[in-house]
């Protein structure tokens, strides 16, 4: 488990491209037949990536959460980002094909991910979980693709045109911290989050999908007048601690995967930042 600690903003204008990457970027999340876990004390999420290529994978506990159980203490959203698969908490067969959501709740023990795909173009599986600790338990719930509620954003003219789709959420899907959904650009449309937000009560993270492999976003954090950017490739995921915007401007059409933990669950809860006012 890749184990980060908080990260204080006074702290960001001495750093450079490499510290800054090692810090928020999330890379290499997803290898085949393995779970890799990434753990930041930015609200104690943790990521995990699971890619079950050759066979089903038992999601183990790490030793970092000193849990019997990966569900002991902890809630997760799960999306698919990759082919169609199922994932089987304690006996109950979910299947969870590209774009669909699983929320599992406190208190699972035997979570097993799988790949149902006959080795399609889709290819095996892709499942992201974002997890948070969570001191209650709700009940494993699946919302399938194009599911959920959906907000229509942006417009062709400013190229910030895009559809957000909430799916674990206070009006959604109800758990004690996550919240959770997908956003897709509309073709020709590359800015997602513009204008850009913060919002001081939740840490955020977005893993970008779908980005072609010629191509990058570039991904704006940072305190709203000491931005920073990270050139983010396809399926790599950047932390957004509370006091850092989160927005980004691709090469190409993507989309992405937001997840939040933190004080609330209140999606509108966030404190715009206009471009003019950025540095
Ligand atoms: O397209 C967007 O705008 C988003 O997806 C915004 C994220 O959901 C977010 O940052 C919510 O706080
Ligand atoms: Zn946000």
């Amino acid at each position: 488990m890749d184990l980060r600690y908080a990260t204080s903003p006074e702290h960001v204008p001495g750093m450079d491209t490499d510290e800054l990457r090692r810090r928020f970027l999330v890379q290499d999340l997803f290898a085949d037949d393995e779970a890799r876990a990434v753990y930041t004390h930015h609200d104690r999420v943790v990521l995990v990536g699971v890619v079950p290529a050759s066979a089903p994978v038992t999601l183990p506990t790490f030793p970092e959460i000193r849990s019997e159980h990966f569900f002991d203490h902890r809630e997760a959203g799960i999306v698919n980002v990759g082919g169609p698969g199922t994932v089987t908490v304690d006996g109950a067969v979910h299947h969870v094909d590209r774009g669909a959501c699983l929320y599992v709740g406190r208190g699972a023990r035997d979570v097993v991910l799988a790949s149902t795909g006959a080795g399609g173009a889709d290819g095996p599986a892709r499942f992201y979980l974002f997890s948070a600790p969570a001191h209650t338990a709700f009940p494993t719930t699946l919302v399938e693709p194009g599911g959920g509620t959906v907000r229509e954003l942006g417009d062709a003219l400013t190229s910030n045109r895009r559809t957000l789709t909430q799916y674990i959420h206070e009006d959604g899907v109800r758990s004690c911290q996550v919240v959770m959904g997908v956003t897709r650009l509309h073709p020709g449309s590359m800015w997602n989050t513009m204008p850009a937000h913060t919002h001081d009560r939740r840490t955020e993270v977005y893993l970008y999908v779908d980005v072609p492999d010629d191509a990058r976003v570039v991904h704006l954090l940072g305190e709203p007048t000491e931005t920073r950017h990270l050139l983010v490739a396809n399926h790599e995921a950047v932390i957004a601690p509370s006091w850092s915007v989160h927005s980004g401007v691709g090469t190409a059409s993507y989309g992405f995967v937001w997840a939040m933990a933190g004080e609330n669950q209140s999606f509108d809860d966030m404190d715009g930042h206009p471009i003019t006012d950025m540095r």
